[in-house]
């Protein structure tokens, strides 16, 4: 995968994400409000426009008990499970497979009146980082997604408008050992996750719509996405 022509990019944005998700909420500077908080989950965007249309970048935190962000990564990452939790999704194809942690995704996302049908078209990126804060703790792992192109599915040819997104999961894995030494359970662990994600709706739709839309859809994805890692690894042993 390291001489494949996206592996250059990957690194970079990776890296740039990465950097991007670690900047605390208060660190990035104001601009940033709540929007949504359901439990340990938080939701914040900042407004910002690009040629009129809104492309608020998000960020959400949220720390989800009994998982390891190896799991929600992988549940992330995966495609096989992807229809189980992407409620918006009508279809999804997997265009390439750069290597065993790289994919490149063709996905169409079900219309929300009155914008047109949006699809979006990036790779997927998923990697674990060495815990630089705390040497002998759990490592970080990450899933990056962003827009990339594909000569067979050229942008707003069909019924579709080209979304481009940034997309970066970052997870960090806590683990709390049981007093009397014995061995780990999921009530020894828990993940905090940091999402990211800058999303240009590619075509013109309002404003006001489509923060709607995000208001409505993003505390639903992450509730739903991390229950469903929650079910899916609760009878099985631990991924770290
Ligand atoms: O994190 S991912 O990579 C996970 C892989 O699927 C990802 C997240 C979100 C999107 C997305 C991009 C654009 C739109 C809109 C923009 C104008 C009309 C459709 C939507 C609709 C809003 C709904 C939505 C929002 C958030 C989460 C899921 N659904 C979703 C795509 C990928």
């Amino acid at each position: 995968a390291c001489q494949h022509r996206l592996w250059p990019e990957i690194e970079s944005v990776v890296k740039q994400q990465v950097a991007w998700a670690r900047t605390g909420i208060g660190e990035c500077g104001q601009g940033w409000q709540l929007f949504a908080e359901d439990g340990e989950m938080r939701m914040y965007r900042r407004e910002e426009e690009v040629d009129g249309m809104a492309v608020d970048p998000l960020k959400a935190v949220h720390t989800v008990p009994g998982i390891t962000g190896h799991e929600v990564c992988h549940y992330f990452f995966g495609p096989q499970y992807r229809y189980d939790w992407e409620t918006t999704l009508e279809q999804m194809t997997v265009l390439e497979t750069v290597s065993d942690d790289t994919l490149v995704f063709l996905q169409t996302h079900k219309r929300i009146w009155p914008a047109s049908q949006r699809d979006v078209l990036f790779w997927s990126h998923m990697r674990k980082l060495p815990n630089e804060n705390d040497r002998d703790g759990p490592d970080l792992w990450t899933v990056v997604n962003n827009s990339t192109t594909h000569l067979d599915y050229p942008p707003n040819v069909g019924k579709c408008v080209r979304i481009y997104l940034k997309v970066c999961l970052l997870c960090q894995t806590r683990v709390d050992p049981p007093k009397d030494g014995a061995p780990l359970t999921r009530d020894n662990i828990s993940c905090k996750i940091t999402y990211c994600s800058v999303v240009n709706p590619g075509g013109w739709a309002p404003a006001s719509v489509l923060r709607a839309v995000y208001k409505r859809e993003y505390p639903k994805f992450l509730k739903r996405f991390t229950a469903y890692v929650v079910n899916q690894t609760k009878n099985k042993p631990i991924m770290f």
